[in-house]
């Protein structure tokens, strides 16, 4: 968490609670958190197209406890970036409380990841095991809650569904009774990866709740959202591949306008993104509307201004 944020990042916009705009009836559009991609430069760029809640990346909440360095690197914010979610990888109620107390003065809300399924998160305990422990997920949420005073902090969890959809339900309903301020379910289980996204089932969760729920998997448009929204009856959706390779989906546009490349040139050189992680974006948001021929020359480019040459050749950026 940088320094010379810190002091600045007291959101007056903070005032705009993700549980009201879910109570509103209105579609409720979210950026999922992404490890690598949903920072600061990004949110900022996703917020200008109509998305209305933003998660950070997950965050190791041992780590972020433990190191300063740790900190810095994983969580910066400024004062439009807001209203934030920050997501954290957690197996130990006592080390979640105290990174959300770390948070909670530049955040709405906590995220607990209950749904990354890959092996070395399985093997520390966090992720998608927890979908299996729902003692361990009551636990989390009630010292958060416990700990953290400041009116309205969200927590939150976002999960997998078991085969079994009985078990799905039963975690969900478990943890709504121990204080969840909203759940997100990707609708698959642990172990399906291309598998179609089982919004029955998500439905059916919802059914099930009173706090509310978020739909995500596979939604690449805006239309593709709000049907999503009305076919499972959630109180909103999140988003994490559509928006990568598209972050104007959610005001509506079919594919990347080059508004939005600009958009995200003036928003990365501002915030100092790191090259990697500019050009990769690029990469993706480019992906539709270059040829095989352009790609390769694009992904190719190895500075922040040989990209910026290319892109004012090609696209008078
Ligand atoms: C690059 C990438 C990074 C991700 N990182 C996270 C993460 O940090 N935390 C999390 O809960 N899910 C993470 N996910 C999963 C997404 O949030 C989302 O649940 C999944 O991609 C399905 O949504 P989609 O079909 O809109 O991509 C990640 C997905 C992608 C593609």
């Amino acid at each position: 968490m940088k320094s010379d944020c810190m002091q600045t990042t007291i959101c007056q916009e903070r005032k705009k609670d993700p549980i009201e705009m879910f109570h509103s009836g209105q579609l409720v559009k979210v950026c999922a958190p992404m490890v690598r991609y949903s920072k600061l430069a990004f949110r900022t760029l996703v917020r200008k197209y109509s998305c209305d809640l933003c998660y950070t990346p997950m965050i190791v909440a041992a780590d972020f406890v433990k190191s300063i360095k740790a900190r810095d690197s994983e969580f910066t914010t400024n004062q439009g970036d807001c209203p934030l979610i920050v997501q954290f990888a957690a197996n130990d109620a006592r080390l979640l409380s105290d990174a959300a107390r770390i948070v909670c003065p530049y955040a709405n809300g906590i995220d607990i990841n209950c749904g990354c399924p890959q092996r070395w998160a399985m093997a520390e305990g966090y992720g998608a095991c927890l979908i299996n422990k729902p003692e361990l997920v009551q636990d989390m949420v009630k010292q958060v809650r416990n700990q953290v005073e400041t009116p309205g902090f969200s927590v939150s969890i976002k999960i997998r569904i078991h085969d079994d959809l009985k078990r799905t339900v039963d975690l969900c309903q478990k943890a709504e009774a121990t204080g969840v301020s909203w759940i997100t379910v990707h609708g698959r289980t642990a172990e399906e990866r291309h598998q179609p996204v089982h919004y029955d089932s998500i439905k059916i969760i919802k059914e099930n709740m009173s706090i509310p729920v978020i739909a995500n998997g596979d939604i690449r448009s805006l239309k593709e959202a709000e049907n999503v929204w009305r076919i499972t009856g959630t109180d909103g959706v999140m988003v994490a591949r559509g928006l990568l390779a598209n972050p104007a989906m959610f005001a509506g546009y079919e594919e990347t306008p080059l508004k939005c490349i600009w958009d995200w040139v003036d928003i990365a050189l501002e915030l100092g993104t790191p090259y990697m992680c500019f050009h990769q974006h690029l990469m993706y948001m480019m992906e539709k509307i270059t040829s095989r021929q352009e790609k390769r020359v694009f992904n190719a480019l190895s500075s922040t201004s040989a990209i910026i040459d290319y892109l004012t050749d090609h696209y008078g950026i």
